[in-house]
């Protein structure tokens, strides 16, 4: 959770570096002459991790609602705008696609979740990747679009039993390719789907590897690495 909050917000703007990230969430310290805005931002995520963790567990099925509040608790420093679908239009920097106006979007939300339930590509990775560009295109909120998108990556992962995937700061250029690739080439999410997939890959091979030196241990073999 603390690597995927400070990886989430880093690629977002916010100046905080992974060990201050843990010292804010998990030893409650402020970090000196750093923006309080990093500070909420922080929080503010991983009160957002938490919940999606506690839908994950009761299954909750996808829904404005749902995304609205998993919005609210990422933007928990800015009173107006959390939880609800902007007023005004915007535009994403560096992209050639410009979002919907802003009295498309409860329409334009609905159809994308009414969509991502009846799909029936085979694979999740498939699924949440065409959810992931069109939440991202759509851009229904003022602020906090990349945030709580990639929270609903990991919401949907999970509740298929996936681990959640941390999409790394140091890879940004390459997953804002991917938004470009699916705007220039007639809406082909492949880019997105190979990024998606080779990070869970390297979840799952991370889990491989810890049950494996679970089992060398509980074996009496001590010399694998005890992690
Ligand atoms: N070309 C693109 N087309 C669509 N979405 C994109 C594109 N490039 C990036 N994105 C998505 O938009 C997010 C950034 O958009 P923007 O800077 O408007 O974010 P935001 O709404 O301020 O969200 P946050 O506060 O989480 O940064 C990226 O993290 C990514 O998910």
């Amino acid at each position: 959770m603390i690597n995927f909050t400070y990886n989430s917000n880093a690629i977002e703007g916010n100046t905080l570096t992974l060990q201050e990230t843990a010292l804010i969430i998990k030893e409650g310290i402020t970090i000196d002459k750093k923006p309080l805005k990093d500070h909420l931002e922080a929080v503010g995520n991983k009160d957002a991790y938490h919940y999606v963790e506690e839908l994950v567990q009761k299954k909750v099925p996808l829904s404005g609602k749902v995304i609205k509040d998993i919005h609210s608790l990422v933007l928990m420093d800015n009173r107006e705008d959390r939880g609800v679908y902007r007023r005004v239009p915007v535009t994403i920097m560096g992209a050639v696609h410009t979002p919907p106006q802003p009295y498309l979007l409860p329409a334009r939300m609905e159809q994308l979740i009414l969509k991502y339930q009846e799909m029936s590509l085979p694979h999740v990775v498939e699924r949440v990747s065409q959810f992931h560009l069109g939440f991202e295109a759509i851009h229904p909120f003022i602020d906090g679009n990349g945030r709580t998108g990639r929270l609903l990556l990991n919401l949907e992962l999970m509740k298929e039993g996936y681990p959640p995937i941390n999409i790394k700061f140091h890879d940004r250029k390459r997953y804002y390719d991917c938004f470009t690739s699916y705007h220039t080439n007639g809406e082909d999410p492949s880019e997105m789907v190979s990024l998606i997939g080779e990070y869970l890959e390297e979840e799952l091979l991370n889990y491989v590897e810890i049950v494996r030196n679970a089992n060398e241990i509980s074996k009496g073999n001590t010399k694998s690495d005890p992690r």
